[in-house]
């Protein structure tokens, strides 16, 4: 069954707002998001009860509203995802209006809670939407703070509250800065700077159930140098490293902004190229495969490359396809090398 452009629209926003837990961002999140959400729970879980108790419904109502929110992050964090719209749109304007109540009903001593706010903000949100919110909840708490405190109250509120939203965002900022350096340093390989094998499995295992939803065609090209053995034999490891990393420049000339190169074994690399047919992605492989036979890497010894080029299939799993990318190449390798076969 084809799925209407629409439909594609719909599928593919639905899959942006809800992430699963990745090495990265995602995994901080989905913990962070956990241990707020169930803290939040268990501490409005009484007051929520107390409200309608004493007979003030409308915030009862509205912390009801906000256990709510609490519950179904607990559940989505439990699952291993994170819900970028319950926390953008739920969590995060619910912490402002709480701000704003508390500043209204208790002045001074409500203003204390928006420090807590701001942190809370940096521990559910991305970085950038963090960012954003605590901007916005800095404007409504200081607004709503001119009406209930001292003026002299007021600035040194908003001194304290702007110093502690800057050094929370110079630490998250530091602490990504450290994940993604991190997560490159696991996910890559240090000499050629394809990604490495660790992370071929679930880019591919994830692109593969997106390629299902999105019902679209892509391509995987499988490299191999040959005879790479007697490079290194004859000319030494350093020249051999030296092609290694020549070649997956080449591959990176030719690639667009959404393919993914991984170097897939020692003088193995696999190209995903996302919406692309196996005839398309096929001319791309033959001018890398020509680029580098006709490059001088080594003077006076040509370096050739065969390649397998398999198109997908969505009754195909992701393994099943790479593997006949890997049976294309043997075909090459079996009628003669340098060449492309698909
Ligand atoms: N210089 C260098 N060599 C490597 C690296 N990783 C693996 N190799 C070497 O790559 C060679 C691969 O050789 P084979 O698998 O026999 O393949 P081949 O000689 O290219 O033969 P065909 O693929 O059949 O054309 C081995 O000698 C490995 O030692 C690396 O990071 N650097």
């Amino acid at each position: 069954m084809s799925n209407s452009p629409t439909l594609i629209r719909i599928k593919s926003a639905l899959a942006k707002s809800v992430l699963p837990e990745g090495p990265v961002e995602n995994g901080f999140l989905v913990r962070s998001v956990l241990v707020m959400c169930i803290l939040g729970a268990l501490i409005i879980a009484p007051f929520s009860w107390l409200n309608f108790y004493q007979g003030r419904s409308l915030i009862g109502i509205a912390s009801v509203a906000v256990l709510v929110v609490c519950v179904l992050n607990t559940v989505a964090s439990f699952r291993g995802k994170y819900v970028l719209w319950l926390n953008l749109w739920g969590a995060a304007p619910a912490l402002a209006f709480s701000i704003v109540f508390a500043i209204e009903k208790l002045g001074v001593i409500g203003t204390f809670w928006t420090y807590m706010a701001l942190c809370t903000y940096y521990l559910i949100l991305p970085l950038k939407y963090a960012v954003k919110a605590a901007i916005v909840l800095f404007v409504v708490a200081s607004v709503t703070a001119f009406f209930y405190v001292d003026v002299k109250v007021l600035v040194r509120f908003m001194v304290t509250s702007l110093g502690c939203g800057s050094f929370m965002y110079f630490c998250f900022r530091e602490i990504e800065n450290q994940r993604n350096l991190l997560s490159t340093q696991s996910l890559t390989d240090p000499l050629t700077g394809a990604f490495n094998r660790q992370s071929l499995q679930d880019t591919l295992a994830q692109f593969a159930h997106q390629q299902h939803v999105n019902d679209t065609t892509s391509t995987l090209c499988m490299f191999d140098i040959d005879h790479f053995k007697h490079i290194n034999d004859d000319f030494g490891h350093d020249v051999g490293d030296k092609v290694l990393k020549a070649f997956s420049a080449i591959i990176t000339q030719h690639m667009r902004s959404d393919d993914k190169l991984f170097r897939v074994g020692g003088e193995e690399f696999l190209l995903l190229m996302p919406n692309t047919t196996k005839t398309h992605a096929a001319s791309i492989a033959e001018c890398i495969r020509e680029t580098l036979s006709s490059s001088e890497i080594i003077s006076g010894h040509p370096v050739t490359v065969s390649v397998g080029v398999a198109e997908s299939d969505k009754h195909l799993s992701w393994r099943e396809w790479m593997k006949n990318s890997d049976d294309k190449l043997y075909f090459s390798k079996q009628n003669g090398r340098n060449q492309v076969s698909m």
